[in-house]
């Protein structure tokens, strides 16, 4: 199969450019596979800036992106995701691409806060209110095919072509996997416990006194490390512990959001749109027949079909606002993950008339998963009691095509790495009858993935 060579894609690009002088242009051409998590590896060998990652649940697409042609960032707080829309399909025409008889086109990957509305602190500085960026080099493994497509400004891409060709003659080397070993800790620190604790007390009595329903209350663990951490080790990790998750990596500067989430928010094509409702939570068995006891238990829980309920009820609403139909099966199902079974009920949308899968994920974000029930108090409840900035921890990331078809998950299991430093978050939903010390422990279960993917073990 095809090498792909640095002088021939930058003779394709001067020839599309002059054809259709166009600010930008994209070239895609089909590449020798790769394994992805390698492809972001060399990222750093090229010098590329920017690393993205996204895996869908199914490993049936996966893109990697390397270094930024064209970024849409917004501190806006309303219309974010509308802006991103809009700025998007005003980028395309500004485009012009060749694909080369693929189907790849190029792609605009990204997330956003969970809360606009909360102050942001320090830790999350590199990322604001939404920010989606059109990747100059990305990888596109779909249907057992590997594409590359580059995305370069018309005037002035030499430079881009230097990392690329570097790229290139890396990739038509023999593919050593990355040796870089797991990270020693040296510190593990539960921020104010205590408070969160209180915080999940607090919001029992005021759905108690009937101020609302559900909220989602979330808490973040800190670690520091000997050494740097390197994303590439944390993918590698997550991708063989948590198999049926999609993997994401969003990693700027030296700063990497990293999560293995279970959740999806929204899946676009075409007419067709997908999202699964997933809350209701309780660790695996030790044994095979007490991890099905404690899955039956759950499934027969009123507290965790309640806490499942809301989210059922709102997608079914979000969903059937921009489909002529939605399917959903009258009861939920279960859905075991490494170190944890949630319920879970798959949601489908017929007929869908949204403009894209980004208006889509401005109805649905919040889901009462992250969120909570009614939406506007239960986000207020969140921004006023809950100690913690989540940044873009349990909000949502994904991508764009084109045509406006994409998808997005919401961003849990996840952490913020910052050098020797990482942040990570887990939240529950907390309703009239829950017991604050097993949502204590629920959100410790839901910490052991990315525990588990450092090489951390935590058995208190
Ligand atoms: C908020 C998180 O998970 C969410 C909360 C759940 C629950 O409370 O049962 C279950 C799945 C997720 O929707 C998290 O993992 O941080
Ligand atoms: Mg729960």
């Amino acid at each position: 199969m095809a090498i792909l060579y640095q002088h021939e894609i930058e003779e394709q690009l001067r020839f599309i450019g002059k054809k259709a002088n166009c600010p930008f242009i994209s070239w895609s051409g089909e590449m020798d596979d790769v394994d992805p998590v390698y492809f972001f590896a060399l990222g750093q060998a090229c010098s590329f800036r920017e690393r993205f990652y996204w895996s869908d649940r199914a490993n049936g697409t996966v893109y990697v992106g390397l270094g930024c042609t064209y970024s849409i960032e917004t501190e806006e707080k309303e219309q974010r995701f509308r802006i991103v829309e809009t700025k998007w399909k005003k980028w395309m025409e500004q485009l012009a691409f060749d694909h080369h008889g693929t189907a790849a086109t190029p792609i605009l990957f990204g997330g956003f806060s969970f809360d606009p509305f909360k102050p942001r602190t320090e830790k999350w500085r590199a990322f604001p209110h939404a920010k989606m960026v059109v990747p100059t080099v990305l990888l596109s493994l779909k249907n057992g095919k590997a594409t590359l497509t580059v995305t370069v400004p018309s005037m002035r891409y030499e430079e881009s072509m230097e990392k690329i060709g570097l790229l290139l003659r890396l990739l038509s080397q023999e593919q050593k996997q990355p040796t870089a070993s797991l990270p020693t800790l040296v510190k593990y620190e539960e921020a104010q416990k205590d408070e969160w604790i209180h915080a999940v007390e607090k919001t029992i009595r005021n759905i108690r006194e009937g101020k609302f329903d559900k909220v989602v209350l979330a808490r973040e663990a800190r670690l520091s490390f000997a050494d740097v951490i390197d994303p590439v080790v944390v993918l590698q990790q997550l991708r063989e512990q948590q198999p049926f998750s999609y993997l994401f990596a969003f990693e700027q500067d030296g700063q990497c959001f990293i999560g293995a989430s279970p959740e999806q928010l929204v899946k676009k094509e075409g007419d067709a749109c997908y999202s699964i409702c997933l809350a209701g939570s309780i660790r695996r068995g030790k044994t095979l027949q007490e991890d099905k006891q404690l899955g039956q238990w759950l499934m027969r829980d009123e507290k965790n079909l309640r806490e499942h309920q809301f989210v059922v009820q709102m997608i079914k609403e979000a969903m059937g606002s921009v489909c002529k139909r939605v399917q959903i099966p009258a009861s939920p199902q279960l859905l075991k993950l490494q170190h944890i079974q949630h319920l879970y009920t798959p949601v489908i949308g017929e007929k869908c008339h949204a403009a894209s899968v980004l208006s889509i994920v401005e109805q649905m974000h919040p889901t009462p998963a992250l969120g909570g029930t009614p939406r506007e108090k239960a986000i207020k409840e969140i921004r006023e009691t809950e100690p913690l900035d989540r940044g873009w921890y349990a909000a949502p990331i994904g991508w764009m095509d084109a045509e406006g078809n994409g998808e997005f998950a919401v961003a849990i299991r996840s952490g913020l790495f910052q050098g020797k430093e990482a942040f990570i978050f887990a939240g529950c939903g907390v309703v009239g009858d829950s017991d604050p010390m097993s949502e204590y422990e629920e959100t410790k279960v839901k910490l052991t993935p990315m525990l588990s993917a450092l090489g951390v073990e935590r058995n208190e």
